[in-house]
């Protein structure tokens, strides 16, 4: 018999209004520890601001936000990152001169110990921290295979690069969900390819991992299971194969495009 499926992350009737119009409207949806869940909607349809609203950034207008079991509709940014929710951003951020490395190595300042006055004055126990952070970023390099790139400006390399730097950022949080926008925009299919394998990998270690994609090739190999969000409501929700022959899918995808 398969283990029950453990919801990390869940999101009940969540609407968010901007002046009286919705953005996002009775949205609910569950991200399982261990699986990729793909989020998926054409321009407009009220993807990125969810994803604010599950990062605390915006207020709710009404529902609930629940990580492992926990309201923390309230919770404000900085307290999410550290009970365990990380992302990516559509648009890459990177510390402006930073190496690979300490972009890396900010990952894992959220989750330190060591006291703001420890470190300043080099104290061991900040030191064997700083050690520890340092050999397990570089543990993240190799797995990336960026290891020969550790001390090259972030901002200096290519597009896929940036996006893998991002993605061991967030991983260096350790987090418990990973919410993943738009991570193989601007890239080749064997680019996107070997970024879904490490996906996989993510949430093979437990990871509840929600993508949120416009790509739909990647985003039917990577997930399985998919929400479809149309002008801020969810219209379908279900495996790939059946969301993607979904009449309403269709619909709002052909509609997209013209
Ligand atoms: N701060 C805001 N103030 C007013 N309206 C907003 C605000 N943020 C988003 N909206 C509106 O909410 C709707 C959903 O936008 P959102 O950016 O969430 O969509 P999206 O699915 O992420 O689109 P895209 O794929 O183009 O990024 C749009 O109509 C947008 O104009």
């Amino acid at each position: 018999m398969n283990a029950p499926v453990q919801n990390v992350l869940q999101l009940a009737n969540v609407s968010r209004h901007f002046g009286g119009v919705p953005a996002v409207d009775d949205v609910s949806l569950d991200v399982p520890a261990g699986r990729i869940t793909g989020l998926i909607g054409t321009n407009g349809a009220g993807k990125t601001t969810l994803v604010n609203l599950v990062m605390g950034l915006f207020h709710l207008s009404s529902g609930s936000v629940r990580l492992d079991g926990r309201d923390v509709s309230l919770v404000e940014a900085p307290d999410l990152a550290r009970a365990g929710l990380a992302r990516t951003f559509q648009n890459i951020r990177l510390i402006p001169n930073g190496t690979v490395l300490n972009n890396v190595l900010l990952g894992f300042q959220c989750r330190r110990r060591v006291g703001f006055w420890a470190e300043a004055l080099a104290l061991p126990g900040a030191r064997a921290q700083e050690a520890r952070d340092r050999e397990a970023a570089m543990a993240l390099l190799d797995r990336f295979e960026m290891t020969h790139l550790a001390q090259h400006r972030g901002t200096t390399l290519s597009y896929g690069h940036q996006r893998r730097i991002e993605m061991m950022r967030a991983l260096a949080m350790q987090p418990r969900v990973l919410l993943l926008d738009e991570p193989v925009a601007g890239m080749n299919d064997t680019e996107a390819e070997s970024l879904g394998r490490i996906f996989r990998e993510v949430a093979d270690t437990g990871v509840a991992v929600l993508l949120i994609e416009h790509n739909m090739r990647f985003v039917s190999a990577t997930c399985s299971y998919l929400y479809v969000l149309a002008a801020g409501r969810m219209i379908a929700q279900g495996t790939p194969e059946t969301v993607l022959q979904d009449p309403d899918v269709v619909a709002a995808y052909l509609g997209a495009e013209q």
